[in-house]
């Protein structure tokens, strides 16, 4: 895609996610892969519904700033970024966005991973079984974003998540994909099972496989 669609494609995805409520007060970051070693990412601290092109930095895979509009640094999480674009070629497009339903979910965690329900849903996710027992890998946060991405680092080098996804405990979840519209219905997808999991413990009914 054209450099000037990808950032506009962006800036769709993050008015629509603004919308619902996972990139309040300038939470979250999204990026999108242009060449083999390089990508966009959203600047740092800025206002999720109102994103222009300005509000696009390009770094490199090391995360050295190639571009930048003025005043402009990218997102702070940007090694989250470098670290899935590393380990999962097929990954050309990331979104972490904060949700309260993936906040609450992290708690429902053990050993670092989150039991997803067994919806036939999980068919988009890539999971064409019928009744799936598929966990989600659950990174502890740390104020240090470095540390955070050095922990993904040596899991998803033993291991990529078995879903296009990754939870932060307590931060928010990441979702990637091949292209804006499935990173996006990747990450509906996964925040449909967060909002499934926090239900069904709401009304305490058993999902766990
Ligand atoms: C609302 S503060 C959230 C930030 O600390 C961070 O977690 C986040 O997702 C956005 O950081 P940013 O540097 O704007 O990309
Ligand atoms: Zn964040």
């Amino acid at each position: 895609m054209h450099h000037e669609n990808l950032r506009q494609g962006l800036a769709l995805a993050a008015r629509s996610f603004y919308e619902r409520g996972w990139m309040l007060g300038t939470a979250g970051n999204l990026s999108a892969r242009m060449a083999e070693e390089t990508f966009w990412i959203t600047a740092s601290g800025r206002p999720k519904d109102l994103l222009d092109t300005e509000d696009f930095v390009s770094v490199n895979l090391q995360g050295e700033v190639l571009l930048a509009a003025s005043g402009r640094k990218p997102s702070a999480e940007t090694s989250i970024h470098q670290v899935i674009y590393q380990h999962i070629p097929e990954a050309r497009v990331v979104f972490h966005v904060h949700s309260i339903e993936a906040n609450l979910c992290g708690h429902f965690a053990r050993n670092g991973q989150l039991r997803l329900p067994p919806l036939e849903m999980l068919k988009g996710l890539g999971i064409p079984d019928s009744e799936p027992e598929i966990d989600l890998p659950v990174f502890a946060n740390h104020q240090d974003v470095a540390r955070i991405a050095k922990e993904m680092d040596t899991v998803f080098a033993q291991a990529i998540p078995p879903v296009p996804g990754a939870l932060i405990h307590q931060h928010g979840v990441t979702a990637w994909g091949g292209d804006l519209l499935s990173a996006r219905h990747h990450l509906e997808l996964l925040e449909y099972c967060f909002r499934y999991l926090v239900q069904a413990k709401a009304l305490a009914i058993g999902v766990q496989a």
